[in-house]
């Protein structure tokens, strides 16, 4: 069996963007209300107390919008100072990156993983349905500056849409070329807009492999993650290039990872409701530490089974919550 030291913590389910693939206009999203969030001190505890006694080491804070979350720049720095971690990076669409990144760095965050779905500040701006037109340059600048303040390896996120940006794979491939970034392309997933899934479908990494090899070639390559991606490079490029293939690839017997909501629930597949166990009002209900980390233990035990192994690339499914509220 494999073993699951991967946390995805999420630390807020609200946003500042509504990207269509993953929060459309539409959607009316139940927030999860204040005093159901776990405080930052409940989260602390689950993670010191609970987590990491079961053995996880490697953790990342998403959402949501993860840099909404009040004290995340304290809350970084708890979780890298832990002596058990081993790895602790962020998911952040970066419009609130360039004022903080110097902090979180300091504070003990090494990586960051950025959303960038297009090098179009107007396509950019359709995606990720916001009303500034500052958008994209507002990200870029978050980008930028994560770059200078040493964040290793940055990674670009890329949802392709067919239709919408996957007319720009080469030249998002092509920041790669001179920068030592690592873009990844991610399949489209049918969670959070099914509307725009069966209208536009999935483009696969194999197309776009395709597509990038036939312009520079492509070698494979490796870059530290503990997440899916395959990893290729463009030979003489400085960064990589991640595929993300949930739809025409299972990755699901090398799954590493589970899930915390921001408010306490724990999901041992992204793509699969099951099993999910409620930490938060076991942890208020004053059940010991021991208890807690013996619901995880049995959760973890039955991993396995609950792991999406059904996948056919043209089901949509159907999510009591969103890819925003999951954190992905
Ligand atoms: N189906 C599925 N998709 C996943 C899983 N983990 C990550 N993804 C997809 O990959 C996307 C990007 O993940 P990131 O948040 O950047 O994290 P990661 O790829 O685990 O990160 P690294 O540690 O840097 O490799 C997510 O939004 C999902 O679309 C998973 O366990 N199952
Ligand atoms: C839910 S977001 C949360 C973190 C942060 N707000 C961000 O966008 O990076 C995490 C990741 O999920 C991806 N994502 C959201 N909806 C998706 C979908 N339907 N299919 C594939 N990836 C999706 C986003 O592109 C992003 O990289
Ligand atoms: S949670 Fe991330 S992917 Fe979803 S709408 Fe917000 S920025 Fe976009
Ligand atoms: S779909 Fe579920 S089991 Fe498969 S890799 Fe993702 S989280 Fe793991």
């Amino acid at each position: 069996m494999n073993q699951i030291n991967y946390l995805r913590i999420s630390l807020i389910d609200r946003c500042n963007f509504r990207c269509v693939y993953c929060m459309p206009d539409d959607t009316e999203l139940n927030y999860i209300l204040k005093k159901q969030l776990l405080t930052n001190d409940e989260l602390l505890t689950l993670i010191k107390d609970v987590f990491i006694p079961v053995g996880f080491n490697r953790f990342r804070l998403t959402g949501g919008e993860p840099l909404l979350r009040p004290g995340v720049v304290d809350l970084v720095n708890k979780i890298a100072h832990f002596p058990q971690t081993q790895d602790l990076s962020m998911t952040t669409n970066g419009f609130l990156l360039a004022p903080l990144a110097q902090d979180l760095y300091n504070a003990g965050l090494t990586r960051i993983n950025i959303s960038l779905d297009s090098l179009n500040p107007h396509t950019f701006n359709l995606i990720i349905g916001h009303h500034s037109s500052h958008g994209w340059e507002q990200v870029w600048c978050g980008i930028q500056s994560a770059d200078k303040v040493g964040f290793n390896p940055l990674k670009l996120n890329v949802v392709v849409i067919p239709g919408v940006n996957d007319h720009e794979i080469l030249n998002l491939a092509a920041l790669t070329l001179d920068k030592n970034w690592h873009v990844r392309f991610i399949e489209f997933m049918p969670i959070g807009n099914n509307t725009l899934f069966s209208d536009r479908g999935w483009v696969s990494s194999a197309q776009l492999r395709d597509q990038i090899r036939q312009r520079w070639g492509l070698t494979e390559s490796q870059v530290c993650g503990s997440g899916p991606a395959d990893v290729f490079q463009i030979p003489g490029a400085k960064g990589t290039l991640g595929f993300i293939s949930q739809m025409s690839e299972c990755f699901c017997d090398r799954c590493n990872r589970v899930r915390l909501s921001a408010d306490g629930w724990l999901r041992p597949c992204l793509l699969n409701e099951s099993g999910q166990i409620d930490l938060k009002t076991a942890l208020r209900s004053s059940q010991t530490m021991e208890q807690l980390q013996q619901q995880v233990r049995e959760l973890l035990n039955l991993k396995s089974e609950i792991n999406f192994k059904e996948r056919n690339p043209g089901t949509l499914g159907t999510y009591s919550r969103t890819m925003s509220q999951i954190g992905g």
